[in-house]
């Protein structure tokens, strides 16, 4: 008992050993090649930041909490995560950004897991800090070689598509829970066919006993397919495979490729490893993976502890998805203009600069690796279109689920209501007129020959989700980042 209590005495009094054992360097130059981490650290009251930071350090990379004589049997030096540098957080009392590097021979080549495991391992659990959040990450090109990325990218889904010069427009199918099969094939039918490209899954469709997984994938593309013959268009369904078990999932792959699907879906839930192995089979088959970020905001949320979203966003474009839910400003769900435009920068760039606005810290040269596109779910509608398309440009799939399933006359209508505002816009676009100022007159015009449209714009003219200042980064960075 009386050693607990000395021991967590240490960690109050600051006399921490991390700091003596070498995981403070603050004239370390980081390396070209090293994996560099910026975290958010709130050090527990009276331990001394860069302890804090040394400790971070330490536990996530070789460190115990006490001196090892093994330490010597290796290249301890080089294998010791550094941290080199703490700064104040803008405007908070008791938060420090603390910058470590990480040599490249701490990683396995390829693995998002072992990666996770050290720089996510332990550390949020330490005594030393009262929270910790990773912001941001700079991988190294030699380190991201060793990933595959997108097994189709951006640019090879468009040709496939054969759809080019406008974001893709999806629905998600609702009731999220209790459709039967041919009841599901229906909306999927009915939204294809009214003029969307994609209809999905929702995250939790898996295998119910009111609809199981060969029920749904057959009814589904019965339904991709009479859409696709009667609209001449490419048509797809992201058919959801995740499952129970690495077996189950491509069981499930096998059937949907066999029924002739262009894409398959994936939750995040399924875990690092079970989605670089369906980024494999989606390669080795020509098949676009759709990622559900399913369960991220357990993590992703608060902004003092846990794993910034654009961190996953990092992880996931390594791992190799074609499609993820990245925000979509203005919609149901919390995500700032910067905040989910830096999502949106990291996931289609081949480069990233600095951009401390946006929350990027790093520059970040993606090294080739194919380009991700975003998903923007989550609460939108045909009213939106003119703000979705300034906020979120062109390469995205912009899904509305209640709005287009919700829509008045019918879940075609529905969809065609999406169709003619996006085309609208797009036309707008095009001919060099200020889209977001001149937004809601457009889609009234527009509306005067689409009486679907004038239908969404009736219904739900008033629904836009300000974000709030809870939303907002609660900082203003003004540090200079060192990469
Ligand atoms: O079912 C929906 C949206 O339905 P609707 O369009 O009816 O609101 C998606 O699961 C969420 O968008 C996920 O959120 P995110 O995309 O932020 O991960
Ligand atoms: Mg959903």
């Amino acid at each position: 008992m009386s050693e607990t209590i000395r021991g967590k005495e240490r960690y109050e009094s600051g006399v921490i050993p991390y700091k003596k054992m070498g995981y403070w360097e603050p004239d370390y130059e980081p390396k070209d090649t090293d994996v560099i981490c910026l975290f958010r650290i709130t050090p527990q009251p009276g331990v001394d930041p860069e302890e804090a930071a040394a400790a971070v350090a330490g536990e996530s990379s070789t460190a115990t909490w006490t001196v090892v004589w093994t330490d010597r049997l290796t290249a301890c030096e080089l294998y010791r995560a550094k941290a080199y540098r703490v700064d104040p957080v803008p405007n908070s009392e008791d938060q420090f950004f603390a910058y470590i590097a990480y040599d490249l021979d701490l990683f396995e080549e390829g693995s998002i897991a072992n990666l996770t495991a050290s720089i996510i391992g332990n550390v949020f659990g330490f005594k030393a800090v009262k929270a910790l959040r990773l912001e941001d990450m700079r991988m190294p090109v030699a380190y991201l070689k060793t990933f595959q990325g997108p097994p189709t990218g951006i640019v090879v889904e468009r040709e496939r598509l054969d759809k080019f010069g406008r974001p893709l427009l999806g629905a998600t199918t609702k009731p999220k829970l209790g459709l039967s099969g041919r009841n599901y094939g229906r909306v999927v039918y009915e939204a294809l066919k009214g003029g969307l490209d994609f209809v999905k899954d929702d995250e939790n469709i898996n295998s119910q006993p009111f609809m199981h997984w060969r029920d749904r994938f057959l009814y589904v593309m019965e339904a991709v397919n009479k859409a696709s013959a009667a609209t001449g268009e490419v048509k797809g369904h992201y058919l959801n495979v995740t499952a129970a078990t690495m077996e189950d999932m491509y069981e499930r792959a096998e059937f949907a490729k066999e029924l002739g699907s262009c894409i398959i879906m994936i939750d995040l839930v399924i875990g690092y490893t079970a989605i670089q192995s369906m980024a494999n089979w989606a390669r080795k088959n020509d098949m676009i993976l759709h990622l559900h970020r399913a369960g991220h905001s357990t993590y992703t949320r608060q902004k003092n502890h846990g794993v910034s979203f654009r961190v996953i966003s990092k992880w996931m474009r390594m791992a190799g998805v074609d499609h993820i839910h990245a925000g979509t400003v203005v919609g149901k769900l919390e995500g700032d203009p910067n905040t989910v435009a830096g999502f949106y920068d990291i996931l289609r760039e081949p480069y990233n600069e600095q951009n401390l606005p946006h929350g990027i810290f790093f520059d970040q040269d993606w090294a080739s690796l194919k380009k991700v596109m975003p998903v923007a779910s989550g609460g939108i509608h045909a009213g939106q279109m003119h703000q979705l398309l300034h906020y979120l440009g062109e390469d995205v799939v912009l899904q509305f689920g209640g709005g287009t399933i919700g829509h008045p006359d019918g879940i075609a209508a529905g969809a065609t209501a999406n169709r003619v505002a996006l085309e609208a816009m797009i036309m707008a676009r095009n001919e060099g007129r200020d889209y977001m100022e001149e937004g809601p007159d457009i889609l009234q015009k527009a509306a005067k020959d689409c009486s679907p449209l004038r239908a969404a714009l009736d219904t739900w003219k008033d629904i836009t989700f300000e974000y709030t200042s809870t939303d907002t980064p609660d900082f203003v960075p003004t540090a200079t980042a060192s990469s």
